[in-house]
C-alpha cells in the first residue's frame, strides 16, 4: 500500500516561517513542542492535525489551514490552482463534508481536508491519489456495511502517551554511591524516589517504608538486614531493562490504550480472513500476536493485573480488603457470646475449692480470673480461626494473629491497633511484591510488542482514510473516472450527489459536452447553453458536472455508472444570482471572466447568468463570453439560461443549444420532465405547458383564449428542432 500524501515532494519545505501563518511566535511554539523545526514541519507536512492541535495556542482550524498551506507548497499546486471562484470552493467543501461523514477516525477525518481538486497538469499526483483509493474500493462493498467493522474502526484513535504524572510510591531506589546515585536519578527519578544513602540504619529506616527496595550498587548488601528488607538488586544501572524497574510506565502506556490496540489487531484479523491483504505483513505468520493479545487479557484498565489473572493476587488483595469488616463482625459475635456466657454463669465451687477459700489458700478473686480466663482464651481463639479461614490466612500470616489480642483478659473484646497495622502492612507488603513479579511478566512481554503496536496503530488509522472514501463510493455506487486527452467532459447515469442525499432515489442524466464517447456525433461542441423548463433539473445537472469534475480531479470516483473527463486546469462556478447585481458586484463578475481567453483549459459552468444584470444587455454580454470562451481549444462551458435564444442571435461562434423538456403533463396534469438534456435543442418552455395545463382543465368560454395563446408559441417558437 503506497502512502498517497507523499512525503518526496517536488518543494520540500526548508523552514517553518515558509508556511503563511507561521510568525515567530508560533515557530518557537511549534518547535518547543515538537522538539525541533524538523520535527514540527514533519508533523505539519504528514497533516498530522491531531497532533498540531495539541499545541498550546493552535485550534483546529489553524492546524488545518498550516497543513494544506504545507502541503500546496510541497506539492507545488494549492486548492485555488483549481478552484477559480468562490462558489467551486464552496461545492467542493460541500462534497468534502459529505465524504467525511463517511470517516470513522478523527485521523481519516482529519486527513480528507488535504485532498482537493488537482489541476490536469499535476497528473503525476491525481493519478497516485486514484491508484491509492483503487486499492480500497473493493473493501466498500465488503465492509462499509458491516456494523461489527465499523464499530471496530471507530474505536482507533491516535495512541495515547504514558501519563506525565506517572508515579510509583510503594518503591524506592536506594544508593550507596553517588555514581549510582546520579545515573539513578537521571533514568528514574521522574517516575520513583531515588535516595542517596549515608549509613546502614539510614538504609533501614529508609527501606522499611516501602514494600519494594531497589539498589543498583552492593554498599548495604553485606549486612544483615532486618527480617522484611530485602533489596533487590541489579548490577548494571544501564543495562536494566526498563520493564525491570518500572513496569507500570509499559503497563501504563497499553492500560490507557488497552481498546483501540485490542480495536486494531481485530480490525487487521478481520481484514486478513477476507484475503485483504493491507496488515499481512505486520501481522506476519498467524500467531505472532498471540502473546500480546494475552498479556493484555491480562492487565486491567488501572494498569493492574486484572482479578482471576494471579490467585495469589486475588487473596492477598481480598484479604486486605476485608480485614476490618472481618474482624469486627468477629469481635462483635464473640463479645455478645461472651456477655451470654457469663450472664448465664454461676459459680459453683467444689469441696476442695471451698477449704482452699477458708483457709486462705486461694483468693476468691483468683478463682474468678481464672474462670473468666478460661471463657476470654476460648473466644479469642474463635476469633483467630475465622480471621484466618474467612481471609484465607497462610502460615506466618496466622502467626501475626497471635499479637493482635493482649493476654490480659480485657472486656469487651477488642484488637491491638497497632499490631493489626502490622498485619495489615504485612499483607500490603506481600501483595505488592507478588504483584511486581507479575506486572514485570506482563510488562517484558509488552514491551517487546510497543513498536509494532505503534505501527499498527498508525496503519489502520491510515487505513481508514482510504476505507472512508471505500465507504463514500459504495453508499453511492461511485465509479473511477477514464481520464481522456481530449478536452470534454461525458456521462452515463450520472446522479447528483446533494439530490441523492435529499431524496434518496433521483433520475439518472447522461450528458456530454467537448469530446467523448457519448457525445451524439457531430455535436461536440466545447461551449453549450443549457435551456429548459423551470424545475427540470438545470441547477442539478450543473451541479452533477462540478461534482464529476471535482471529484475525479481530487483523484476520487464519482456518481455516474462512467465518466470521461478532459482535461481542466481551471475550474469556475457560477451559481444563480439572486437578483441584478449592483454596479460594483456586477463589475467584479465580469473581471472573472477576463481571464478565459488564456491558454490553460478552463470549465466554466454558469447558471442563469442572465440575472446579472437587465435582459438584453445580459444576453449580449453572455454571447461575448462564450464566444470568447469558446476561442480555447482546451476550454468547456455551461451555461443555464433561459435566454438561449436571445444569446444564439448575438453570438458568432459554435455554440450547441441542449434543452431539458417536460414531456407532458400527467394524468394530474404535473409535469413529466425528462431529466436528460436534449441535445441541440431549446426547450420548450414552462408557460407554454402551464397554459396547456390552464387549457385542459377549463371546460368553460375561457377555453377560446387559452386555445389562442397555445397557438401563439407555436408561431412564436425558433427552436431549430
Ligand atoms: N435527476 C433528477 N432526478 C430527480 N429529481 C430531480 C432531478 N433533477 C432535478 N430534480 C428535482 O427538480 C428540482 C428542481 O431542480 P433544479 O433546481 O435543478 O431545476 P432548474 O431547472 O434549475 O429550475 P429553475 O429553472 O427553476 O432554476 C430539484 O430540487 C429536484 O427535486
Amino acid at each position: 500500500m503506497k502512502s498517497v500524501l507523499r512525503m518526496n515532494y517536488s518543494h520540500p519545505l526548508s523552514s517553518l516561517r515558509e508556511i503563511h501563518g507561521i510568525g515567530e511566535r508560533v515557530a518557537d511554539r511549534l518547535v518547543e513542542h515538537f522538539g525541533s523545526e524538523e520535527a514540527a514541519l514533519q508533523v505539519i507536512s504528514e497533516g498530522d492535525i491531531a497532533s498540531l492541535f495539541e499545541v498550546n495556542g493552535i485550534s483546529h482550524n489553524f492546524a488545518l489551514s498550516l497543513a494544506r498551506d504545507a502541503r500546496s507548497r510541497t506539492e507545488g499546486c494549492s486548492i485555488s490552482d483549481f478552484l477559480k471562484t468562490k462558489e467551486a470552493l464552496d461545492l467542493y467543501s460541500r462534497l468534502l463534508e459529505l465524504i467525511k461523514s463517511f470517516a470513522h477516525t478523527t485521523h481519516a477525518r482529519d486527513k480528507l481536508n488535504l485532498f482537493y481538486p488537482l489541476p490536469a497538469s499535476r497528473m503525476d499526483l491525481i493519478q497516485d491519489r486514484q491508484a491509492f483509493v483503487g486499492e480500497y474500493l473493493e473493501l466498500g462493498d465488503a465492509f462499509s456495511e458491516n456494523p461489527e467493522f465499523l464499530q471496530l474502526l471507530s474505536r482507533v484513535k491516535k495512541l495515547s502517551p504514558v501519563p506525565a504524572n506517572l508515579r510509583v510510591r510503594d518503591r524506592i531506589i536506594l544508593c550507596g554511591d553517588s555514581k549510582t546515585l546520579e545515573a539513578a536519578r537521571e533514568r528514574f527519578q521522574a517516575f520513583l524516589p531515588v535516595q542517596a544513602v549515608e549509613n546502614l540504619s539510614e538504609f533501614v529506616d529508609l527501606a522499611s517504608g516501602y514494600s519494594s527496595v531497589i539498589v543498583f550498587d552492593d554498599v548495604y548488601l553485606g549486612f544483615d538486614l532486618p527480617e522484611g528488607i530485602e533489596p533487590e538488586y541489579f548490577q548494571d544501572i544501564s543495562g536494566v531493562e526498563l520493564w525491570q524497574v518500572l513496569p507500570e510506565k509499559e503497563l501504563a502506556f497499553f492500560a490507557r490504550n488497552l481498546d483501540c490496540v485490542r480495536a486494531c489487531l481485530n480490525i487487521a484479523y478481520a481484514l486478513r480472513s477476507r484475503d485483504f491483504n493491507f496488515f499481512n505483513e505486520l501481522l506476519g505468520e498467524s500467531g505472532r500476536f498471540d502473546a500480546l493479545e494475552e498479556a493484555l487479557s491480562k492487565l486491567g484498565e488501572d494498569g493492574k493485573p486484572i482479578k482471576g489473572f494471579d490467585p495469589e493476587l486475588d487473596r492477598l488483595g481480598a484479604a486486605l480488603q476485608n480485614l476490618d469488616t472481618v474482624l469486627t463482625s468477629a469481635l462483635n459475635e464473640a463479645n455478645q457470646r461472651m456477655n451470654r456466657t457469663l450472664e448465664a454463669s454461676s459459680l459453683t465451687l467444689s469441696g476442695q475449692e471451698l477449704i482452699k477459700l477458708m483457709s486462705g489458700g486461694m483468693e476468691i478473686k483468683e478463682l474468678l480470673a481464672k474462670e473468666l480466663n478460661r471463657i476470654y482464651k476460648g473466644e479469642i481463639e474463635v476469633i483467630k480461626e475465622e480471621l484466618a479461614e474467612k481471609l484465607d490466612l497462610q502460615k506466618q500470616e496466622k502467626l501475626m494473629l497471635d499479637s493482635l489480642f493482649s493476654d490480659e483478659i480485657s472486656y469487651p473484646l477488642s484488637a491491638d491497633q497497632s499490631q493489626l497495622q502490622l498485619l495489615r502492612q504485612k499483607l500490603n507488603n506481600t501483595l505488592e511484591k507478588a504483584r511486581l513479579v507479575r506486572k514485570r511478566e506482563l510488562a517484558k512481554t509488552l514491551s517487546t510488542f510497543r513498536q509494532p503496536v505503534e505501527k499498527l496503530v498508525r496503519k489502520v488509522l491510515d487505513f481508514d482514510l482510504g476505507f472512508s472514501i471505500a465507504c463514500f463510493s459504495a453508499k453511492f455506487k461511485l465509479k473511477l473516472p477514464k481520464l481522456i486527452s481530449e478536452t470534454g467532459i461525458g456521462f452515463k447515469a450520472g446522479e447528483n450527489l446533494f439530490l441523492k442525499v435529499r431524496h434518496g432515489k433521483i433520475d439518472p442524466v447522461n450528458y456530454s459536452v467537448g469530446k467523448t464517447s457519448f457525445s451524439p456525433a457531430g455535436l461536440e461542441s466545447r461551449v453549450v447553453l443549457l435551456s429548459g423548463v423551470n424545475s427540470g433539473g438545470k441547477t442539478s445537472l450543473l451541479e452533477l458536472v462540478a461534482q464529476c469534475v471535482i471529484l475525479g480531479y481530487m483523484g476520487f470516483p464519482v456518481p455516474a455508472k462512467e465518466l470521461e473527463l478532459g482535461p481542466v486546469e481551471e475550474f469556475y462556478y457560477f451559481g444563480k444570482s439572486k437578483g441584478t447585481l449592483d454596479a460594483g458586484a456586477f463589475e467584479t463578475t465580469l473581471k472573472q471572466f477576463s481571464v478565459l481567453s488564456e491558454a490553460a483549459g478552463k470549465l466554466v459552468l454558469a447558471d442563469e447568468l442572465e440575472s446579472i444584470t437587465e435582459p438584453g444587455a445580459s444576453a449580449r454580454i453572455i454571447a461575448g463570453i462564450l464566444e470568447y470562451l469558446s476561442r480555447n481549444e482546451w476550454s468547456l462551458g455551461i451555461f443555464v439560461s433561459h435566454l438561449s435564444e436571445l444569446i444564439l442571435e448575438n453570438a458568432g461562434a459554435d455554440i450547441r443549444v441542449d434543452g431539458i423538456e417536460a414531456k407532458g403533463l400527467d394524468s394530474h396534469l404535473e409535469l413529466i420532465v425528462n431529466r436528460n438534456p436534449v441535445y441541440n435543442h431549446v426547450a420548450r418552455s414552462t408557460p407554454e405547458l402551464i397554459v396547456e395545463r390552464l387549457l385542459r382543465k377549463t371546460i368553460g368560454k375561457e377555453k377560446d383564449f387559452y386555445i389562442h395563446l397555445k397557438n401563439k408559441f407555436k408561431t412564436d417558437s425558433k427552436a431549430p428542432s
